[in-house]
């Protein structure tokens, strides 16, 4: 068939996604070496305890505790252990070899992903993350090849698969947020420290890695504003049903030109979407992102965004791609950074919002809270009021205003004598 030798496969990591890896690597291997041009032969698996009872059932005599070596003799390693380290030590020793890199951490890429492009840069090596955003999803490649000629001027997109499992188990089951928490981590969703999902890490990572790779500039995660889904209640759930509205957790990516120029923004927070928006529709651990592009108009990416076989499939795109490299020869893919474009601060980034609130039940009240809107300059496009027994609930809708005034009118409403509480804040999409 072929007289290229085989390429040696070193794969880190053998639990959700790695797992699934060698089993496909090994179940496939007939397909894989036509599709390559040449075998793709695993060499080993780096874990931590060999011994270990594991789902899947791997070969033990692949399995190594000891990573370094099991690097030192690879053509292409398979980075699925999670984490900034041992990952990136690893992942640049074996670039320093010579080895081409897949890996599937965002975390990692978010982080470190310059540097692990400029050390593959110098010995010409390559490294493939589609798995790092989307699982499933092709959208790194999108971005990276499909898009390289037109300008992308907006990402919107649900790119956290556990949170947008738990936000779709709140309103459809009534389940708390631990309960949906224990079954995403079950179905093998969750990162290994669900903190990172249910804060807003896991999807932030991933809105640096678009807009980085959207806007061909470096957008530094802590750049990116964060919020996760925490501080969404079950009364914020049962409001936005209501109104015929569904939470979800969104990544935000957009160019803004304005006086200051052509600026990037990044940012993470839960919305309320009409029940009939697209991303509405996005149930269970699914993902789906939107791209629009100057010519190109808007693209819609949708699929699995977690689950092992699932991301494995988005894994071996980037093995077999690469392996064929190997075979075939051609460049190594690039990462540009060359619009430099500035990152915007979070306080310039425009959005309706929607607050309710526990205020006294007396009158002039409600003349008092808009005035506190009217002198931030916040114009209220709609207001919903139930009187209670002693104090009154107001829900508020804003017109569009900058995020720096909604957070004046915030610390002002906080402090403002008829306000009991500020029950909850929500950005609105139409
Ligand atoms: N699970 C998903 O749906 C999914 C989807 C996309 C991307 N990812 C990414 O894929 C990577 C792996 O995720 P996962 O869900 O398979 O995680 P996991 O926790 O199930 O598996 C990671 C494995 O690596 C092992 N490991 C970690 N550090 C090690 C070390 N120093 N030495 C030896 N073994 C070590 C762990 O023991 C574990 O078995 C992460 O970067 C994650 O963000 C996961
Ligand atoms: N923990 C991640 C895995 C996929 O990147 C998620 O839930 O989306
Ligand atoms: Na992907």
């Amino acid at each position: 068939m072929n007289s290229y030798r085989s390429l040696r496969i070193a794969l880190l990591g053998a639990g959700s996604v790695g797992s699934q890896v060698a089993r496909l690597l090994l179940e496939h291997a007939d397909e894989l070496a036509a599709r390559v041009g040449a075998p793709l032969e695993l060499v080993g698996i780096g874990v931590r305890d060999p011994e270990a009872q594991r789902d899947v059932d791997l070969p033990r005599e692949l399995m190594t505790s000891d990573l370094a070596t099991l690097v030192a003799g690879a053509d292409i390693v398979v980075e699925l252990l999670g984490g900034i380290e041992p990952a990136r030590t690893l992942l640049l020793d074996a670039i320093a070899e010579g080895a081409d890199v897949v890996t599937a951490n965002k975390a990692l890429i978010a982080a470190h992903g310059p540097e692990l492009f400029d050390a593959a840069a110098i010995v010409g090596a390559q490294v493939a993350y589609e798995a790092a955003v989307g699982g499933a999803i092709p959208i790194i490649r999108p971005l990276e090849q499909s898009l390289a000629g037109d300008r992308v001027t907006r990402i919107m997109g649900i790119v956290n698969g556990t949170t947008n499992f738990i936000l779709d188990r709140m309103h459809t089951e009534g389940s708390s947020l631990a309960d949906a928490l224990a079954t995403a981590t079950e179905l093998g969703y969750a990162e290994a420290d669900p903190t990172a999902d249910i804060e807003g890490f896991d999807a932030a990572s991933k809105a640096t890695i678009l807009a980085s790779l959207a806007f061909h500039t470096a957008v530094p995660g802590e750049l990116v504003h964060r919020e996760g889904i925490t501080g969404v209640t079950d009364a914020m759930v049962e409001q936005a049903e209501r109104n015929d509205r569904v939470i979800k957790l969104v990544a935000i990516c957009e160019r803004m030109s304005g006086d200051a120029g052509d600026r990037v923004s990044a940012r993470v927070h839960p919305v309320s979407l009409p029940a009939t928006h697209p991303l509405a529709a996005v149930r269970e651990a699914k993902n789906a992102i939107f791209v629009t592009a100057e010519a190109a108009g808007d693209l819609m990416f949708y699929g699995a965004g977690a689950g092992g076989p699932e991301t494995a499939s988005a894994v071996l795109g980037d093995l077999v791609s690469i392996a064929r490299r190997h075979v075939l020869g051609g460049p190594g893919r690039a990462a540009s950074t060359h619009a430099d474009l500035r990152v915007a601060p979070f306080g310039d980034v425009l959005a309706r919002h929607e607050l309710a609130l526990t205020v006294a039940d007396r009158p002039g009240v409600l003349a008092a809270v808009a005035g506190v809107f009217a002198e931030q300059g916040v114009s209220v496009e709609s207001v919903r009021q139930d009187a209670g027994e002693t104090s009154a609930s107001l829900v508020l809708g804003t017109h569009t205003a900058s995020e720096a005034r909604i957070a004046s009118v915030l610390e002002a409403l906080d402090a403002h004598i008829d306000v009991e509480r500020i029950d909850s804040v929500i950005r609105l999409i139409d």
